[in-house]
């Protein structure tokens, strides 16, 4: 793993730190404040260029990652922002997902329809880069009660739920998150 310099990035959530560490050829992101309490608070954020970046109404990411970077200002803590879109399957195939929920197929069926399990993402990176970090107690944001017991290296005490409201695009995506993926919404 390469780890970057640290610098600043203001943001209109606050003003934060921001270091990259790459792996195999995936740049990913820690977006943290100047003081990190004892017990920190940690979003682990799957990339989603349309929810982050296009304001897509198709999933909650978008909204996550802001109410994420809003509770860690205040709290202090650390968005590690990951480059596994598409729940790593890729942009391109996450395009074609797209297309068959278009269709009709739910997000999990979308995979499966392309030759893919539901959710391909690999969550190693996290303990290498809180280990850097020195931390091995956090609280998590997550609706996802897999998440936490994700790690062999790091304690969950506290499982924060990532709060954000539906909207007539993404009902029947949180529906089939709960339903399919064991989400707590
Ligand atoms: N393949 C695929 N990926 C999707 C779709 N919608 C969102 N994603 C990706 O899903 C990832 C986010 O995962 P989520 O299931 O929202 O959340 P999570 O990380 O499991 O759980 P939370 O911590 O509660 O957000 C991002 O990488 C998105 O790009 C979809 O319809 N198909
Ligand atoms: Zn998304």
């Amino acid at each position: 793993m390469k780890i970057s310099d640290i610098a600043t990035l203001p943001t209109k959530y606050g003003i934060f730190k921001i270091q990259s560490f790459k792996e195999n050829d995936k740049e990913h992101l820690a977006i943290f404040t100047e003081k990190l309490p004892e017990i920190p608070y940690i979003r682990i954020h799957s990339e989603c260029l349309t929810g982050d970046a296009l304001g897509s109404l198709k999933c909650d990411c978008g909204d996550q990652l802001a109410f994420a970077l809003k509770t860690i200002n205040e709290h202090g803590g650390i968005v590690l922002y990951l480059r596994q879109e598409g729940r790593g399957i890729g942009l391109f195939n996450k395009v074609n997902a797209y297309a068959l929920q278009d269709k009709g197929l739910d997000t999990v069926e979308a995979n499966h329809q392309l030759g893919f399990e539901a959710d391909m993402r690999d969550f190693s990176i996290v303990e290498k880069i809180l280990k850097h970090f020195g931390i091995k107690q956090i609280k998590l944001l997550t609706n996802n009660p897999k998440k936490e017991f994700a790690f062999k290296n790091i304690k969950v005490v506290e499982r924060i739920p990532v709060k954000v409201e539906p909207n007539p695009y993404n009902e029947n995506y949180l529906k089939t998150k709960k339903e399919k993926l064991g989400h707590k919404l």
